[in-house]
């Protein structure tokens, strides 16, 4: 189950994102850049509001990665059940240095570092954040306004992140100025909690938050509990060719979508990419008329994401390959009944060539 964590100012909003339902109450103040820090005073008013209903974090501020002064400010913040850590730009010793003076507090409260995506994160400091006593790790965007956590890293770089952090046991945070649509393309990686602020207002990051839009968020999140994610659940990639037709549905598709590929067979294909038109269409249970929100549909972004992740993942042989892949990743999320992959090399010869496949869920495998 994917929690939900709302930045919020102190005690005031943190009652207003209670109601709303999210999961973990996260201090910061947002009139500070990425991670501006509360005072201690905050934090203690805050804790006395929320008592234990819900688990409270702070961010310890931006700060410069100089050992002392990142100390001192987690010191000020073990009141709280977990104290961020920013992992500003610097150099690896820095880093490496920031991330020991740290761990001295990691029996006094829950440690978690922020990798920011719009910095270059380097993932390999997640083995070393585990061998240090940090609890968890998340990814945030380092300047508001400039584009939100999809924008800076690819799907796949999502997913390694995502990967790698859960299999070093650290518990896995997604932010960055994420909005709604967000929500249904992230929970496929699975991670433990998405970091939320500035969807949670009506206005600027630092404006007050909305108890309605933090419920809007919270029911998202919940609703993405019932997909099954590839990440966990490959049982249901299953040899679809013998499957019976289903009954029809209403169409989510992705037309000429052109991505440059490293594919193919031949030497001369090898080594460099070359453009390939991807055009998918997933077949979902008819879209009720009430939908209005993200949580009543299957986003065609899940595709776009499936795609690109397909396309990073390194040189394929066979277009056979990569439609196959496609069309039973897809088919992981019981919400589509039947897919179709369509992939064409468009630099080969005078025209595309390619191939078209069909695949359909088998009548056992759960439908929604
Ligand atoms: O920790 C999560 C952040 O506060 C997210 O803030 P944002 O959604 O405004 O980027």
């Amino acid at each position: 189950m994917i929690k939900l964590l709302a930045s919020v100012s102190g005690p005031a909003e943190a009652l207003v994102a209670l109601r709303g339902g999210a999961d973990i109450i996260d201090l910061k103040n947002p009139s500070d850049g990425a991670l501006g820090a509360v005072s201690p005073k905050i934090i203690e008013e805050t804790i006395a509001a929320v008592g234990a209903r819900r688990a409270i974090s702070a961010v310890a501020g931006n700060l410069p990665m100089e050992p002392e002064a990142v100390a001192r400010a987690i010191e000020a913040r073990c009141a709280a059940d977990y104290v961020k850590i920013g992992l500003f730009p610097a150099s690896r010793e820095d880093i490496a240095a920031v991330i020991e003076a740290a761990s001295h507090y990691s029996e006094k409260s829950l440690l978690i570092a922020v990798l920011f995506a719009d910095r270059e994160p380097d993932f390999s400091l997640l083995e070393e954040l585990a061998d240090h006593g940090f609890c968890g790790a998340m990814l945030d965007t380092m300047e508001k306004g400039a584009g939100g956590l999809t924008r800076h890293l690819s799907p796949a770089r999502l997913r390694d992140f995502v990967t790698r952090a859960k299999s070093l046991n650290l518990m896995v945070g997604l932010a960055g100025s994420l909005e709604a649509p967000d929500v249904q393309r992230l929970s496929i990686l699975e991670p433990d909690y998405l970091g939320f602020r500035g969807a949670l207002t009506s206005g600027r990051r630092d404006a007050a938050i909305d108890e309605a839009r933090v419920r809007e968020i919270a029911t998202l999140i919940a609703g993405t509990s019932s997909i099954a994610h590839p990440l966990s659940d490959p049982s249901h990639a299953l040899d679809r060719q013998d499957a019976p037709v289903m009954a029809g549905g209403d169409r989510v598709f992705v037309e000429d979508f052109v991505l440059p590929l490293e594919i193919g067979a031949y030497a001369h294909e090898h080594g460099r990419t070359q453009e390939v038109r991807f055009s998918v269409e997933a077949i979902v249970a008819p879209i009720p008329s009430a939908a209005r929100t993200m949580a009543d549909i299957y986003s065609y972004d899940v595709i776009i994401d499936a795609i690109r992740t397909i396309a990073e993942a390194g040189h394929t042989v066979l277009v056979e390959e990569l439609a196959t892949r496609l069309a039973e990743d897809l088919l992981l999320d019981p919400r589509v009944r039947q897919i179709r992959v369509r992939i064409e090399k468009l630099g080969l010869g005078p025209g595309a060539v390619g191939v078209e496949i069909a695949r359909r869920r088998p009548q056992s495998a759960p439908l929604r």
